[in-house]
C-alpha cells in the first residue's frame, strides 16, 4: 500500500515532474509563463509537449485532450492518441508544442447564445499553463480555455482568467501605493466545500425524475428525515465509508487537496472540503471532483446527486466558496495584519469588498443562479435571494468607530483616525460564524455561501474578482492623485462605510423580518428566481463594468444570458415533461390498480355477508378516486402549460411564463401524486419511496 504523500500528484505534470524532465532552460521559461504570464516561445512548447507526452506514456496515457469547461458547466474532451505512422508499419508516439498550446474543436455543438450567428462555428482551445495537466484513466488532459474564431469566449475558464488579471491589476496599483515595491503579483484563491447526496443506485434506476432531472419529482416526506439533527456529522456508515475512501484516494492522486468530508444535515447528504488554491486551479479540481465523486458512487453500486435540491423537505446542497486574496509573497490581503499600516491596507481591501457586493449584489445573485438553486436559496436552510454581508462584532463595532469618528471601545477610547501610521492594532476577529449569511467573513477570508452544489464556481468568481477590481480601481485612482495620503485614505474609507454599510447584515438571514428591511428600508434586490435575476446581467452599469475591465465583451455578456435563461428553461421542461410521464404512466396506473384491489375487496366481503362493514373500503376509494380525478386533471393542465410555454417568442417571456404559470402547475401535481402516496399500499407504489431513498444506503 502506498502512503497518501507516495501517491498525491502522481497523475499530475507538476512542478516536480517539470524540474526533473525539463531542461533549467526550458524549466524557467515555462516558469515564468506560469507565474509572470509571460509569452511562451515555441521552442519552449515543443521541449514542453514532449517531455508531456514521455511522462504520460511512461504513466499508462494513449491518448490527450484539450480539457476545457464550455458553458454547459460540465467539462468537454476529446481524445486524441499520441500514435503516429512509422515507415516501417508501425507506430511512434508523437506531441507537438503546437498540438499542446492550440487545438480546434468544432464549436457548433456548443452553447453559444447567438455568438455563432456572428462568428464562424470553428473555435480554439489554448493551453492554460497556470492549471497543470494531468492523466484521466489513459488520457493526458491539457486544461485550456476555449474561444470561438472570433476570440469571443465560449468557456468558463477565460473570463475567470480575465477576471483574476483585472483584479491583480488594480490591487497591485494599492499595494505599490501602501510602499510595498517587492509584491509581483496578486491571486485569489478559493476553496471550495461541495455538498452532495449518496443514494442507492438500484433505487436511482427506478425513478425517472431522478434519472433525468436529478432531482425528486414527487414524493411524499418520509416518516423521519432531518429533525432529529443525528445526521450532521454523524458516524460515516461502511458503505459511505468506502464510496470517500476511494474518492480521496484519486482526487490526491489528480492533486487535488481532498481535506474535510463529513456527513451533512439531510440524511443521505455529505460533503467534502478542499484545502483552498488559485481560484483557477480551484476551478479545475472542483469540476474535476465532481465528475469523480459520480464515478467512484458508480462503482459503489451508488448515485452521487449534484443537484441543489434533490429531496423536498430536507436540506439541499451548496458549495459555500471561501474566498481570499493573497500576493505571491505570501500576504493574505483580507488578514488583518500585526502593524498599524498592515491594519489601513486591510481595511482598504474590505472596504472594496464591501463596496463591490453592494455594488454589484444583482451579479452575485446572477452568478449562482439556476432552476436547481432557485428551490435552495430563500428556503431557510441556505442564505437568502437577497445578497448581504456579516462582518462580525468586532470588525463592525470598527467600522463604525471609523464612520462615526467615534471612540472605539478596544483602543483606549482614543479617536480612531485612519492615518497609516496612527492605526490601531486589532486582532482578527473571533466573533461567531453566521450561517444564514450569504457573503460572511470568517477571520481572513469571505465564506459565499449562496453558489448551488451542482455551480461551476468560475460564474461566482468572475463577478467577485471583478467587481473587486472595480472598487479597488476607483481607489487607486483617487489616491494615486491625493497630496495627503493618509487623508485622503481616512476619507475614502468612511465614505464607503457611509455609503455602503446599507449591505451589511450581522442578524438572522432567514427572518422573514430581514428581508423585509432589507428590501423595503435598505433597497437591496431581491431577485427569487433565474428568471427575475438574469435579464438584470445586461444592465448598463454590469455592461459598463465588466467590459471596462476587459472581462467579458458586450457580445459575450449577451450570450451568456441567453444560455443561462435557455438553461434554465430547458432544465424547467424536462422536468414539467418527466411529471406528465410519471404521473400518466407509473402514479395513475398504479393507484388505480390499489382502487381495483380495495373496490374487489369490498364486494367480496359484501358477497359474504351484508353485514361485514366496508367502511374503510369505501372511505378509501372515495378518496383516491378524488385523487386520482386531481391527478388527471392537473396532469393535462401541466401539459398544456409546457405547450403554452413553447409559444412564447423571446427566451426572456419564456422563462417568465415559466416561473409565472409552469411551476405553481408542476407543485399541484406533485401535491396530488404525493398526498395519493401516503393512501396507497406500498406494493403498488411504482418507485421507491423518499424513506427508501433517503435511508436506504447503509
Ligand atoms: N451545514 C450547512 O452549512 C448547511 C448548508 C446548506 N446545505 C446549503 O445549502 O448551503
Amino acid at each position: 500500500m502506498s502512503t497518501v504523500t507516495e501517491i498525491f500528484g502522481r497523475k499530475v505534470f507538476d512542478d516536480r515532474v517539470m524540474k526533473a524532465t525539463l531542461s533549467a532552460k526550458v524549466y524557467n521559461s515555462l516558469k515564468k509563463t506560469i507565474d509572470e504570464g509571460e509569452n511562451l516561445d515555441i521552442s519552449v512548447a515543443n521541449a514542453v509537449a514532449a517531455a508531456m507526452k514521455d511522462w504520460a506514456v511512461e504513466n499508462g496515457a494513449t491518448h490527450y485532450t484539450h480539457w476545457f469547461q464550455p458553458l454547459t458547466g460540465i467539462t468537454a474532451e476529446k481524445h486524441d492518441s499520441f500514435i503516429s505512422p512509422s515507415p516501417d508499419g508501425g507506430v511512434i508516439m508523437e506531441f507537438s508544442g503546437k498540438e499542446l498550446i492550440k487545438g480546434e474543436p468544432d464549436a457548433s455543438s456548443f452553447p453559444s447564445g447567438g455568438l455563432r450567428a456572428t462568428f464562424e462555428a470553428r473555435g480554439y482551445t489554448a493551453w492554460d499553463p497556470t492549471s497543470y495537466a494531468f492523466i484521466k484513466g489513459k488520457t493526458l488532459c491539457i486544461p485550456t480555455a476555449f474561444c470561438s474564431y472570433g476570440g469571443e469566449a465560449l468557456d468558463k475558464k477565460t473570463p475567470l482568467l480575465r477576471s483574476m488579471e483585472a483584479l491583480n491589476k488594480q490591487a497591485m496599483r494599492i499595494i505599490r501605493l501602501f510602499g510595498d515595491n517587492t509584491v509581483k503579483c496578486v491571486k485569489t484563491s478559493v476553496g471550495p466545500e461541495q455538498e452532495y447526496f449518496l443514494v442507492d443506485r438500484e433505487m436511482y434506476n427506478k425513478r425517472q425524475d431522478l434519472v433525468f432531472t436529478g432531482r425528486t419529482l414527487f414524493g411524499a416526506k418520509s416518516p423521519k428525515g432531518q429533525e432529529l439533527d443525528d445526521h450532521y456529522f454523524g458516524v460515516i456508515k461502511p458503505r459511505v465509508e468506502a464510496f470517500m475512501d476511494d474518492l480521496n484516494h484519486e482526487l490526491w492522486e489528480l492533486g487535488i487537496l481532498a481535506k474535510t468530508e463529513h456527513n451533512e444535515v439531510a440524511p443521505a447528504q455529505h460533503e467534502l472540503a478542499p484545502i483552498y488554491t488559485t481560484t483557477n486551479v480551484a476551478t479545475d479540481h472542483n469540476q474535476l471532483t465532481m465528475e469523480i465523486m459520480q464515478k467512484v458512487a458508480t462503482k459503489h453500486g451508488l448515485v452521487c446527486l449534484l443537484h441543489e435540491k434533490p429531496f423536498a423537505g430536507v436540506n439541499g446542497s451548496g458549495k459555500h466558496n471561501n474566498w481570499s486574496i493573497t500576493t505571491d509573497t505570501g500576504i493574505n490581503l483580507l488578514a488583518p495584519g500585526k502593524t498599524p499600516c498592515e491594519n489601513a491596507q486591510f481595511l482598504l481591501f474590505l472596504c472594496a469588498v464591501i463596496k463591490a457586493v453592494d455594488d454589484y449584489q444583482d451579479l452575485l445573485r446572477i452568478s449562482v443562479a439556476t432552476a436547481g438553486n432557485d428551490h435552495r436559496l430563500g428556503a431557510n436552510e441556505a442564505p437568502p435571494a437577497v445578497v448581504s454581508m456579516f462582518l462580525g462584532d468586532e470588525l463592525n463595532a470598527i467600522l463604525e468607530a471609523i464612520e462615526t469618528n467615534t471612540p472605539y471601545s478596544d483602543v483606549g477610547k482614543q479617536v480612531m483616525k485612519l492615518g497609516v501610521s496612527v492605526l490601531p492594532q486589532f486582532t482578527k476577529d473571533t466573533t461567531d460564524r453566521n450561517r444564514t449569511s450569504p457573503f460572511a467573513f470568517t477571520g481572513n477570508k469571505f465564506e459565499f455561501r449562496m453558489l448551488g452544489s451542482s455551480n461551476s464556481i468560475a460564474c461566482a468568481n468572475i463577478m467577485l474578482n471583478t467587481a473587486v477590481a472595480e472598487s479597488l480601481k476607483i481607489y487607486a485612482d483617487r489616491l494615486e492623485k491625493a497630496e495627503n495620503f493618509e487623508t485622503a485614505l481616512h476619507e475614502m474609507i468612511r465614505k464607503t462605510i457611509k455609503d455602503h454599510k446599507r449591505i451589511i447584515f450581522n442578524g438572522n438571514g432567514y427572518d422573514d423580518a430581514w428581508i423585509k428591511e432589507a428590501t423595503e428600508k435598505r433597497g437591496l434586490c431581491n431577485y427569487r428566481t433565474t428568471a427575475d435575476c438574469l435579464p438584470h446581467l445586461l444592465d448598463k452599469k454590469n455592461v459598463d463594468m465588466l467590459t471596462s475591465h476587459k472581462v467579458f465583451t458586450e457580445a459575450e455578456l449577451k450570450s451568456r444570458m441567453e444560455i443561462t435563461l435557455e438553461n434554465y428553461c430547458k432544465a424547467v421542461l424536462i422536468e414539467g415533461n418527466t411529471m406528465v410521464s410519471m404521473a400518466r404512466s407509473e402514479i395513475a396506473p398504479a393507484v388505480e390498480t390499489f382502487v381495483k384491489e380495495i373496490a374487489k375487496t369490498a364486494a367480496l366481503k359484501k358477497a359474504v355477508s351484508d353485514d361485514i362493514s366496508c367502511v374503510y373500503e369505501s372511505n378509501l376509494l372515495k378518496k383516491l378516486s378524488v385523487l386520482t380525478e386531481r391527478i388527471s386533471i392537473a396532469t393535462d393542465e401541466l401539459e398544456s402549460a409546457i405547450a403554452q410555454v413553447g409559444q412564447c417568442d423571446n427566451i426572456v417571456t419564456e422563462s417568465a411564463a415559466i416561473r409565472d404559470v409552469l411551476i405553481n402547475k408542476m407543485g399541484e401535481l406533485r401535491v396530488a401524486c404525493d398526498e395519493a402516496e401516503v393512501l396507497t399500499s406500498k406494493k403498488y407504489w411504482p418507485f421507491p419511496t423518499y424513506g427508501d431513498l433517503l435511508f436506504g444506503v447503509r
